[in-house]
């Protein structure tokens, strides 16, 4: 050992070190268990045994390991003769923290391996298992979480309004629900179109599988094709490095919802309609396509066929898409709908939020019917939560409305300016000079997207919402503000 240890201390102390190891863990543990090359019990201290509820230690011994012990890894550590220094291990509903160490004999071979339980007077790993028990739980709510949002939220019935033109969205929905073709949703902003393909999805043989949907527009164009078709392993560094299952993998068996469709870039157009035709993806990275069983419900509001003959739009893939079309009608093509829906939303809230059910006077009626409604059946309900906060009154008069009701200019009805205070710091002062009209609207958006973004805490889905205009739309206003959401 050493030049300068002539009795040979050194190695005493490595000899005793062993027992003395072994002793000190024994009595510090809560249970010590010893197997044999075979997997098979040889040693078990009482502690451990009345843990595990045995009354006589010596039933176990010879018995395997695993069928004393559940989920004990003693015989991967025989196998791989390589120590398990700490690990947790669960029995029943109780979490132990477990040490397990190979046993050779003197030529090195393994023979056997010893365990060591700790849990009570490792006070120190408390708050090391408190954590793990917490995380736990939490992956467990954001699984469920997930689950939940995967099945539909919408079904037929969730889509109001009884006009020819409505019953007929409803009537097609039906026959697409019964075939698995792709399907093409057209409407403007807020019409149902995420509402329609839920629905769809839910009435069909897929119902139980997942429906998934994308916005292609909120996603930057750089990522859209990993979203859509997952990475391999390795294809990616940092946070992507493990590889990421893509939305069609997501939906496989189920539904896949691609809204904003006319937003997707030529490239990703054609791995698109590859993977449309023949079923199968490409995950970035691989140069193995991998089998997929999707359905795809494709929506856009703008005009597909313009952006064909502009060339942004893949001639073959809008045929592929277009083998059922539903074209949903914007709120003032619906007719008498826009009094049905307005009450379906008025008792949808009041049974959300607990508050008295309301009703619209016919003078509050018709006042809606003039108002133009660019952000259709969205805006309508954003205009009536609005409303059913600012007011008590039970049944709503057309100046209840116009508190709430944007001032759009083809709404006749005698809809006062807003005089809250939110309009106020976005007009020009008197003593400043007179912008141009692009600079002061400019200027006007960027402080409404900013005052959207403050009062829905940052979350641009929901600020997009409280606007009245779909999320795509949102995301591409503050990009040109040069703004981004935090949320
Ligand atoms: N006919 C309808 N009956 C009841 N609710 C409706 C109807 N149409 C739309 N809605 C409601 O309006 C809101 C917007 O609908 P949805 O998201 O389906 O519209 P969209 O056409 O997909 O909009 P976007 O193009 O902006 O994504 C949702 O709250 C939806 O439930």
């Amino acid at each position: 050992m050493f030049d300068d240890d002539p009795g040979g201390q050194a190695e005493i102390l490595r000899r005793r070190a062993m027992p003395s190891l072994f002793e000190a863990l024994e009595t510090q543990s809560e249970g010590t268990v010893a197997i044999d090359r075979n997997g098979r019990i040889v040693w078990i201290n009482a502690k451990y045994a009345k843990m595990l509820g045995i009354s006589d230690p010596a039933s176990a011994i010879g018995r395997e390991v695993e069928a004393v012990i559940p989920n004990s890894q003693l015989r991967q550590v025989v196998k791989s003769g390589r120590p398990i220094l700490l690990d947790v291990m669960s029995f029943g509903p109780q979490r132990l923290v477990v040490s397990r160490f190979p046993l050779t004999d003197d030529d090195g071979t393994v023979i056997g391996a010893v365990g060591y339980v700790f849990y009570d007077s490792l006070h120190r790993l408390k708050p090391l298992l408190g954590e793990l028990a917490r995380l736990e739980a939490e992956l467990e709510a954001a699984k469920r979480h997930l689950n939940e949002r995967r099945q539909p939220r919408h079904t037929l019935q969730s889509y109001v309004g009884d006009s020819p033109i409505c019953l007929d969205v409803k009537r097609r929905a039906r026959l697409a629900a019964r075939h698995d073709s792709p399907i093409l949703l057209l409407g403007e902003t807020g019409t149902g179109k995420e509402l329609i393909a839920q629905a769809i999805h839910g009435l069909s043989a897929r119902s139980a599988k997942p429906f998934v949907g994308v916005n292609v527009a909120a996603i930057p164009d750089t990522l859209l094709e990993a979203e859509f078709f997952g990475t391999v392993p390795g294809a990616y560094t940092g946070v992507d490095r493990r590889g990421r299952e893509g939305r069609f993998k997501t939906a496989d068996g189920g539904t896949l919802f691609l809204d904003e469709i006319g937003d997707m870039p030529l490239a990703l157009q054609a791995k698109l309609l590859r993977a449309l035709q023949e079923q199968e993806i490409e995950p970035l990275g691989s140069d193995r396509p991998v089998k997929v069983d999707v359905r795809v419900i494709a929506a856009t509001n703008v005009d597909l066929e313009q952006r064909i003959r502009d060339g942004r739009f893949r001639a073959d893939l809008y045929y592929r898409l277009n083998v059922l079309c539903i074209r949903l009608p914007s709120l003032t093509e619906m007719g008498h709908g826009l009094e049905a829906i307005a009450e379906a939303i008025l008792q949808e809230i009041a049974l959300r939020t607990g508050m008295p059910s309301r009703v619209l006077t016919p003078e509050a009626v018709a006042a809606l019917g003039r108002h133009s409604w660019p952000g259709n059946v969205r805006e309508l309900r954003n205009v009536l939560e609005r409303v059913c906060m600012l007011t008590d009154n039970r049944n709503l008069t057309v100046a209840d409305l116009a508190e709430a009701l944007p001032v759009d200019g083809s709404a006749e009805a005698p809809v006062p300016p807003p005089s809250s205070s939110a309009a106020a710091p976005l007009a020009v002062p008197p003593e400043a000079p007179l912008p141009s009209y692009d600079d002061a609207f400019a200027a006007f958006e960027r402080a409404l997207l900013q005052r959207a973004l403050e009062d829905s805490g940052q979350r641009a889905a929901e600020a997009a919402k409280r606007l009245g205009i779909s999320r795509a739309a949102f995301y591409k206003k503050l990009a040109r503000a040069g703004l981004r959401a935090k949320g």
